[in-house]
């Protein structure tokens, strides 16, 4: 199996305080990695390293690598702009621009130069359907995005990403603000892009951790404590740390 994602002594500090110490992990490509702990524990800081996000805030200090398929993101050579396209981010509250679903879509196709009509009309539709929404909006293309359901809103957001053709799809508790049905639909739908895409995802619930993914990290006050297959995490933990989280002994 390939590693998408490789993660080398990774510190990272927002002034003062560091928030997450020595980090070293692989992100297997095409598979789903769960990133879990107790609230302040830096999953979703940790996320954030692997598309610069983080460089948007004030004091931040980085040391160590990521590496993107072999080349360090924190190189001084690389594009952020051209990384964020590759290493898109899903965040916890559904996020639609104030636009028609439509120019939701087309939104970061148009920035990258794409201006042909037929272009972006195919673009729309694959990538709605690819987030498995294009039967719900096909006939509302044109109406605002914002008038859309919590759950289906999340989904255009997918779709948004999916336009600009990412590698890989950072999702920051996709779910949490969703209804059972639409949390429902996100998780299926993660597992259908995880043929296409490496996905890491930030979760509380553990059962979700355990539906949807192939690997979990488990996170403790900026360490990584326990990082493996997600049977093994939840059945047989090596570290009593992971045990008495996954029992919900704290946290
Ligand atoms: N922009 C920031 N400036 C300063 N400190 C920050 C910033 N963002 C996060 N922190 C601190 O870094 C630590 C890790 O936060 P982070 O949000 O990554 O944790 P988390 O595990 O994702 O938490 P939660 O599950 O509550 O979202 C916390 O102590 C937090 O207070």
């Amino acid at each position: 199996m390939e590693n998408k994602i490789s993660v080398h002594n990774l510190n990272l500090f927002y002034k003062d305080f560091q928030a997450l110490r020595n980090i070293n992990l692989e992100v297997a490509g095409n598979l789903v990695t769960a990133l879990i702990g107790p609230s302040g524990c830096g999953k979703s800081t940790f996320l954030r390293t692997l598309n610069r996000m983080n460089d948007l805030y004030d004091g931040v200090r980085v040391e160590g690598k990521v590496l993107l398929d072999g080349i360090d993101i924190y190189n001084d050579r690389c594009d952020v702009v051209t990384l964020r396209k590759r290493v898109g981010m899903v965040f916890q509250k559904p996020n639609p621009f104030p636009m028609s679903v439509y120019d939701n879509v087309a939104f970061g196709p148009r920035i990258h130069g794409i201006k042909n009509r037929r272009q972006l009309d195919e673009i729309v539709e694959m990538s709605l359907r690819a987030s498995a929404l294009w039967d719900e909006v096909s006939d509302r293309l044109r109406q605002p995005a914002l008038g859309l359901s919590g759950g289906q809103q999340q989904r255009l957001c997918i779709a948004r990403l999916l336009a600009v053709e990412p590698d890989v799809l950072l999702m920051d508790e996709p779910t949490s603000a969703l209804d059972p049905i639409s949390t429902l639909k996100v998780e299926e739908l993660i597992q259908v892009l995880k043929q296409d895409y490496t996905i890491v995802i930030v979760t509380h619930n553990m059962q979700q951790a355990a539906r949807v993914s192939d690997y979990t990290a488990f996170f403790l006050t900026g360490d990584l404590v326990e990082y493996g297959a997600t049977g093994d995490i939840f059945t047989a933990p090596k570290d009593q740390r992971t045990e008495d989280y996954i029992t919900g002994r704290f946290g």
